[in-house]
């Protein structure tokens, strides 16, 4: 293997050491973070992230509540809970686990959340402050592909970064983030003519396709940092949208799957349960 791994384990894991000191200082404030945590249903992938999410919360310290529905709820009686929450003093972050069933609207729920309390930042006020770069909840995934980007000490301002998705949770806010630091970005999906055109010229490639082992070797320009989004379930083996093994020779920095960007999603989402606990000692 000629690339440099990024290990989003390891980074994960440094961050939350220095987490569980500032959740530390904020008790000492007479503050405890909360975060809340609504299921829908019982997807088994689901059910894993959110279990992941509350024994994450535990081992940092702050508090976390979990409401299970079935995935016959009606979406009144979810909004009704999120109401609730949105009221509750002890809950600084509120997260609805996506995706939802089919009968309930997505965009309404996110809406119903408080701006306040979006520690998922995908409320259309957290979306447009990103926009415009004033400060707000950042998504967890996009910016835990920048931090890990960050940490590993690559540079971003004038790179040109190429994003494969165009979704509303990762594709678009990842490469606004980069936009943000400077970048030149490049957005790829199902309609692109040419892909391979765009992803060869990445300097950083980001991808988020959903598709198991979608960018081989000879997409990847010689050098290049390889984010890969995808958790796939093949063969009951988990696989990324990047065929780690061919990709891996080419690239100069390449995340894994499992064990790169998801142990960074669950890690900002925690900073962010922090960063709204912050603002509730200065409220
Ligand atoms: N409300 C939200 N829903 C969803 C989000 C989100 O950010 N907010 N993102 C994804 C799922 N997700 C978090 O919720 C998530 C996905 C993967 C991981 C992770 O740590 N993956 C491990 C592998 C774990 C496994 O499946 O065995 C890894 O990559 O090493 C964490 C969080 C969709 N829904």
């Amino acid at each position: 293997m000629s690339a440099q791994l990024i290990n989003g384990k390891e980074l994960a894991s440094e961050k939350r050491e220095s987490m569980k000191k500032e959740v530390e200082m904020l008790k000492e404030q007479g503050v405890k973070p909360g975060l809340a945590v609504i299921l829908v249903g019982q997807d088994p992938a689901s059910e894993t992230y959110v279990r992941s999410k509350h024994r994450a919360c535990e081992n940092t310290g702050i508090h976390s509540v979990s409401i299970k529905l079935p995935d016959t709820v009606s979406e009144e009686e979810l909004l009704g809970h999120i109401d609730k929450l949105n009221e509750d003093d002890a809950i600084d972050g509120i997260l609805v686990q996506l995706p939802l069933p089919k009968h309930i609207n997505e965009d309404a729920v996110i809406e119903r959340i408080s701006p306040k309390k979006d520690v998922d930042g995908f409320h259309p006020i957290s979306v447009g402050k990103m926009m415009i770069g004033q400060e707000t909840f950042l998504p967890c995934t996009p910016h835990g592909v920048l931090e890990m980007v960050r940490k590993t000490g690559i540079e971003v301002s004038g790179k040109h970064v190429v994003v494969i998705g165009r979704s509303n949770i990762v594709g678009k806010p990842v490469g606004q983030l980069f936009l943000n630091e400077n970048a030149t970005v490049t957005y790829c999906h199902s309609r692109t003519q040419n892909m391979q055109k765009h992803t060869k010229d990445a300097d950083i490639l980001i991808v988020a396709v959903g598709i198991p082992k979608f960018v081989k070797d000879q997409d990847v320009k010689e050098g290049a940092v390889v984010i890969d989004v995808g958790i796939n379930r093949v063969d009951g083996k988990l696989c990324g949208d990047v065929d780690f093994e061919e990709v891996k020779e080419v690239a100069g920095a390449i995340t894994p799957v499992p064990g790169g960007v998801g142990p960074m999603t669950i890690t900002m989402l925690l900073e962010n349960t922090i960063q709204s606990a912050k603002a509730r000692v200065r409220s």
